[in-house]
């Protein structure tokens, strides 16, 4: 079986509790007014719950077995709600092919590259895709687009996941701190992603520090201080202008003596200078390295959704200034285009390890590309 089919069969699964429950509350004996009612109430009618159907549990344990937990469905479910701007231009799009499409020709294949390439999944992905897709076709005869839309998604599943390679997970230590290096250009979305991280591991227990190492744009020490603030967190500030290796230094030694779990360290964006970027960040990595060999255990990218293939490129000048672990992707909430995630991974071969969903410190995700894809084309399948 699919993951999609796996995946839609867990939603299944759940829908059917939800209607057993309500099925069950509209007799519950507390819904009628006893006060009212000069008789006794009739004997609470209230019957047993019922099993879902044997099928549905079988179904959902397929779920479960690769890997879809209750957890996860939540996080689908955020997915889906906070995607919605990038799921109704790309299935408008789709509603629109297969209303004009009754057989799977050449121009069937050139219109969905079209719509693909807008959705930003970039041209590899889509060319990739459609090559297998004709193959398909050729193989099995389908020539009902309808009967391509979930070869498609586990298509796209599968793309992601063969061009991905290192961890998807945060390489978290234990008995020491996890350092990680935020980096990416001005306006992306960085000090927001540290300060909903920081919330994150704080929530999580872990006692966490941030390190305002852009010392370079005017405001940025400022800016993290006030989400080191809201998270409730540590921080060690710089001073504008100063050498950002100071402040690592100063946050390692405050780590080390104060017993944290994490260390979130912010770096300015200045991709203008590559040299210069080059260089900071190289004698960055030597201060934290030199303090915890091996450090920093992340250092992760942060580049902003709504830049589309411009953020692509970003991304691409960035691998060349640093080794990056991961990408973190931000306001996918805010865009129609939420492709760019498979053109990174297909591009770059980067996992990305958390999506940006909204303005708030909760609005941050850790990546899933099953919640992922289902944020997209959910609704296709119904
Ligand atoms: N909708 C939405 N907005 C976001 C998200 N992440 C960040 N933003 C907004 O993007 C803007 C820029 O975010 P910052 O965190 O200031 O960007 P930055 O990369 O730190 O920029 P510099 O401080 O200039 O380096 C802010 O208005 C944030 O509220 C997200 O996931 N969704």
């Amino acid at each position: 079986m699919s993951f999609f089919s796996k995946f839609k069969n867990l939603f299944k699964g759940q829908e059917q509790e939800e209607q057993n429950l309500d099925d069950a509350k509209i007799i519950e004996p507390a819904t009628l007014d006893a006060e009212e009612t000069l008789e006794e109430p009739a004997a609470p009618a209230a019957q047993p719950v019922p099993e879902s159907s044997p099928v549905a549990a079988e179904e959902v344990k397929d779920a479960v077995s690769a890997g879809v937990s209750q957890g996860s469905i939540e996080q689908a479910q955020d997915y889906h709600q906070k995607m919605s701007k990038s799921r109704s231009g790309i299935l408008s799009a789709f509603g629109d092919l297969m209303s004009r499409f009754q057989t799977v020709d050449e121009e069937y294949f050139e219109e969905l590259e079209d719509i693909l390439i807008m959705a930003d999944v970039g041209v590899t992905t889509v060319t990739e895709l459609t090559d297998e897709l004709r193959r398909e076709v050729q193989r099995s005869g389908v020539s009902d687009p309808r009967a391509l839309n979930e070869v498609i998604v586990n298509k796209l599943y599968d793309i992601y996941n063969e061009s991905i390679s290192g961890s998807r997970e945060l390489n978290m230590q234990h008995g020491q701190p996890t350092v990680i290096l935020m980096i990416g250009v001005n306006g992306a979305g960085k000090t927001t992603t540290i300060g909903k991280l920081a919330e994150q591991f704080k929530s999580q227990g872990k006692k966490v520090l941030l390190a305002a190492g852009d010392t370079f744009r005017a405001g940025a020490i400022d800016q993290l201080a006030v989400w080191a603030q809201r998270a409730n967190v540590d921080i060690v500030l710089g001073t504008e202008g100063g050498d950002p290796s100071a402040v690592m230094f100063d946050a390692m030694q405050k780590a080390k003596n104060g017993n944290y779990d994490v260390v979130l360290c912010d770096t300015a964006g200045r991709l203008q200078n590559k040299t210069n970027l080059m260089n900071e960040l190289a004698k960055i990595r030597r201060i934290i390295d030199r303090e915890y060999p091996g450090a920093p255990h992340e250092t992760l990218l942060v580049v902003d959704a709504t830049t589309g293939q411009n953020g692509l490129s970003q991304a691409r000048a960035f691998t060349e200034v640093a080794p990056i672990s991961g990408v973190v992707l931000t306001k996918l909430d805010g865009t129609a285009k939420g492709g760019i995630v498979l053109a990174i991974g297909k591009e770059l071969g980067i996992p990305v390890k958390y999506i940006g969903l909204g303005e708030k410190i909760t609005d941050l995700e850790p990546f899933r590309i099953e919640n992922y894809l289902y944020g997209l084309f959910a609704e296709m399948f119904e």
